[in-house]
């Protein structure tokens, strides 16, 4: 059986940062999360009989040895679940300059999850879909649905309450979020390892549980009443307590660069004209902007002025899985 999948990849406004569980990768707080339209992975998964392995192929190329023992290891988990023992030959496209380090594991494993899911006759949705992308990557479970989404963390040792689930449909609000892409040269220190650090060492991590969980209330408040300046607000106050963290680890470590500061600056003057921008940022320097569509134009115009910026990418609120 082939299948094949789309998934987008989404941006978190209130961060998943630390497991409780590792191996079956289980949050310490939920998240909420907002799917992209502009970036996306397509994934057609085929099982066949006559293979003896799995084969992976990423953009045409095939893939690693490392990575593609990543998808057998996710393969397995299908095969587990469906009783279907054949191997199959994956082959995914990225529509996200992964070479700007832009989180494409999220819609990578979304993508895998469903297709696997669909070519092997399981035909997971939904929750069982999401938890199933979750194995792969925490914040995949995320884009199985389209515009804001949260990812309830469950209080189970077996993940079964662990999942995303739809807050607003990606039609219901439009928002413009840019994609700030900076020269970087730093090697990145991997989301993974990253939030494993600073669960294990960090003394400022209790802070930044009980800080999550107030401002993800916020967060939904703010949706719910289409309170942008509330929901701007909340989002970049997570962000910042989430890279904070990171400075109290040992040993430290942050994701910064001085660009990285030099676009907080500007959306901060933005916003001293009476602009409403707001700056989220993941385990890399690259920076969202996120503003109102009436000053998309105004915000793009800002930032493009800042020489360290090489790109920005335009997005707005994009749709959950696809089959094609
Ligand atoms: O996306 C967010 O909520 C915030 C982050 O991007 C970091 F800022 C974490 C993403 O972590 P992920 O790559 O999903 O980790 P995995 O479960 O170890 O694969």
């Amino acid at each position: 059986m082939k299948a094949t999948a789309k998934a987008h990849t989404n941006i978190a406004l209130i961060k998943y940062w630390g497991k409780r569980n590792e191996e079956l990768i289980l949050p310490t707080n939920s998240s909420l999360s907002i799917t992209l339209d502009r970036f996306y992975t397509e994934t057609t998964v085929e099982f066949n009989e006559q293979l003896t392995s799995d084969s992976f192929y990423l953009n045409g190329e095939q893939a690693s040895e490392k990575e593609t023992l990543k998808v057998t290891k996710f393969l397995n988990l299908v095969r587990e679940l469906s009783g279907d023992t054949r191997h199959a030959t994956v082959s995914s496209t990225n529509h996200v300059p992964t070479a700007a380090g832009f989180a494409s594991s999220a819609s990578g494993y979304a993508a895998l999850a469903a297709a696997a899911s669909k070519a092997s006759g399981l035909q997971l949705e939904g929750e069982e879909l999401s938890k199933l992308a979750r194995r792969g990557s925490g914040s995949a479970c995320r884009s199985i649905y389209g515009g804001f989404v949260e990812w309830q963390k469950g209080t189970k040792d077996d993940g079964s309450d662990s999942y995303a689930v739809p807050i607003l449909e990606q039609e219901a609000w439009d928002l413009s979020i840019l994609s700030v892409m900076i020269e970087s040269k730093q090697k990145k220190i991997l989301s993974r390892e990253g939030m494993k650090r600073t669960v294990e060492t960090s003394p400022f991590y209790d802070g930044w549980l009980k800080a999550t969980e107030e401002e993800l209330q916020i967060a939904k408040k703010a949706i719910e009443k289409r309170d942008f300046e509330l929901l701007g607000e909340t989002l970049e106050k997570n962000a910042f307590k989430m890279h904070a963290t990171t400075l109290g680890a040992d040993p430290p470590f942050f994701y910064w660069q001085p660009a990285t500061l030099e676009i907080i600056d500007y959306v901060q003057q933005l916003r001293s004209q009476g602009v409403l921008a707001y700056v989220t940022i993941d385990a890399g320097p690259n920076v969202k902007v996120i503003c109102e569509p009436k000053d998309e134009q105004k915000v793009y115009q800002t930032l493009s002025e800042i020489d360290s910026v090489k790109e920005i990418f335009v997005c707005h609120p994009g749709p959950g899985i696809s089959y094609l």
